[in-house]
């Protein structure tokens, strides 16, 4: 599985927790995340993760490129609903390529949490084996 981990400054203090009382589980999938999100993850888990560019440098379009390319089962993305970001546009074309291609996306932790639960289980099993 490969998943994403993605937080706006926020809320990295609830991925960073979303990643230490999950670890078990994420040890077990490929994990990307935007350059500082994973950076804090990976600091506090040890979690071995792909840091793609910072998000307002482009990092929320790599992990879309991983999206579109089908390389992506599962995107974690924490938004701030209340802090405008100077690259919303980004952001918009993040969760709407995962829409496109049926890419199960959490925007809180509540759907986080349960979506991690899910892909414990195998039932976050929506990539085609071809496209
Ligand atoms: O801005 C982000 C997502 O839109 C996250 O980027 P960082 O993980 O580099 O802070």
């Amino acid at each position: 599985m490969n998943v994403a981990l993605i937080a706006h400054d926020n809320k990295k203090d609830d991925i960073v927790n979303l990643a230490i009382a999950y670890q078990n589980i994420l040890k077990k999938a490929n994990l990307f995340a935007t350059g500082t999100t994973g950076l804090r993850i990976s600091e506090a888990t040890g979690l071995s993760i792909h840091r793609f560019q910072s998000g307002p440098y482009g990092g929320d379009q790599q992990i879309g490129a991983m999206v579109a390319n089908n390389e992506m089962d599962l995107v974690i993305f924490l938004r701030d609903p209340l802090t405008a970001q100077p690259h919303d546009p980004d952001i918009s074309a993040l969760l709407r390529i995962c829409d496109v291609h049926n890419v199960a996306v959490a925007t809180n932790m509540a759907s986080a949490e349960a979506l991690i639960r899910a892909m414990d289980k195998g039932l976050v099993d929506f990539r085609p084996k071809t496209r």
